[in-house]
């Protein structure tokens, strides 16, 4: 018999892509409930406790009690795609690629909380050089990001799309996280394995889906001898042998004039760049992917399939 599956939120943005991801797909079954009764709190604790693997894409509360209603049941497991349980030792964390052992844990688990589409791109590029001893303890780290508006959900693409809006927003790009308290930096500081919290400045651009996040880095600062060379060479290490997370070569990367931020709109893998000057002192570390793809939906469907090949 197929596994039964049930997105708790499958009306709104996350669920929706998850929903399309799975269409076509025989080898399992999709439980669901009509849209005017997505808030049915009966109707969703019934559909929780049928499936094998329930993913919840909504906002950190309901999450939560969502998982009350099944934490008695352990025949449901969860893929949880809201902030709620990522830093929670007792979940693991949705990065498959995030270093050789994830997989497997990811494979074994009751409760598996996707990652953060920001974190999705910074702990990709902040993660191998802590591991391999390149990022030292104390670096000040910064992230600097854009993400696509449906980022935001439901809420911001109305936002965004409707100029009638009563909270429509007319600004092409903006910056927000002001007070550098935004939700996602617990999550970058420990699945990033750092010592100190890094600023994070996330903003929004007027595009869909498409998301770039940027860790520049002084050379001088980091394990002596360390080069652009040799931070492409460790990176690159680190994700080979899978093709969902690719390192884009030197000589590639070399020849471009831009980055464009919706370069991967509608896929579920994502790109890194070392830019910088041969021989020179600095260097930016570039993630490319989209919010809706490796950010969130398409994680989500790729942990669901490790999770069921176990
Ligand atoms: N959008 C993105 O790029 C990413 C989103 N996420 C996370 O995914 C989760 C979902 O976000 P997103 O899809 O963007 O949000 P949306 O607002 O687009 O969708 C949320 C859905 O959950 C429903 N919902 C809200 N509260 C309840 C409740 N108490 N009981 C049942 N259903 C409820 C909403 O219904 P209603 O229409 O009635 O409000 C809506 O259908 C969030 O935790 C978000 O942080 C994670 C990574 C990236
Ligand atoms: C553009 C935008 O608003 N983005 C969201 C993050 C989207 C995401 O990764 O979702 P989680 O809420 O599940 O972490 C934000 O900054 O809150």
């Amino acid at each position: 018999m197929a596994p039964k599956i049930f997105i708790d939120g499958e009306h709104g943005t996350t669920g929706l892509q998850i929903r399309t991801r799975m269409a076509g797909r025989r080898d399992v079954e999709l439980l669901s409930i009509p849209e005017a009764e997505r808030r049915n709190a009966a109707m969703r604790e019934d559909m929780l406790n049928n499936a094998d693997i329930a993913i919840l894409c909504l906002p950190d509360d309901a999450s939560k009690e969502a998982v009350q209603m099944v934490s008695a049941n352990n025949n449901v497991r969860v893929i949880d795609t809201s902030t709620a349980f990522r830093v929670n030792p007792g979940w693991a964390y949705g990065f498959a690629e995030m270093d050789g052992a994830q997989a497997d844990k990811i494979k074994a688990a009751r409760f598996v909380a996707n990652p953060g589409c920001y974190p999705t791109g910074a702990i990709g590029l902040i993660r191998p050089l802590r591991a391999a001893g390149i990022l030292p303890d104390g670096y000040p780290v910064t992230v600097n990001a854009v993400s696509g508006y449906t980022g935001g959900g439901k809420q911001m693409i109305a936002q965004m799309e409707n100029p009638d809006h009563p909270d429509a927003i007319s600004a092409p790009h903006f910056l927000y996280g002001l007070p550098l308290t935004h939700k996602h930096v617990p999550e970058m500081t420990v699945h990033g394995l750092l010592d100190r919290a890094p600023i994070f400045s996330p903003s929004v651009g007027k595009f869909a889906q498409g998301m770039i996040v940027q860790v520049p880095l002084h050379l001088d600062d980091l394990a002596e001898g360390t080069t652009m060379e040799s931070i492409h060479a460790a990176l690159a290490a680190h994700y080979a042998g899978q093709d969902i997370v690719t390192v884009v070569p030197l000589s590639d990367s070399k020849a471009l004039p831009r980055v464009n931020a919706v370069e991967l709109e509608g896929k579920d893998t994502m790109k890194l760049f070392v830019f910088g000057t041969p021989g020179g002192s600095q260097v930016n570390l570039v993630a490319l992917l989209d919010n809706l793809g490796k950010g969130a939906s398409g994680a989500a469907v790729q942990n669901m399939d490790l999770m069921l090949a176990s």
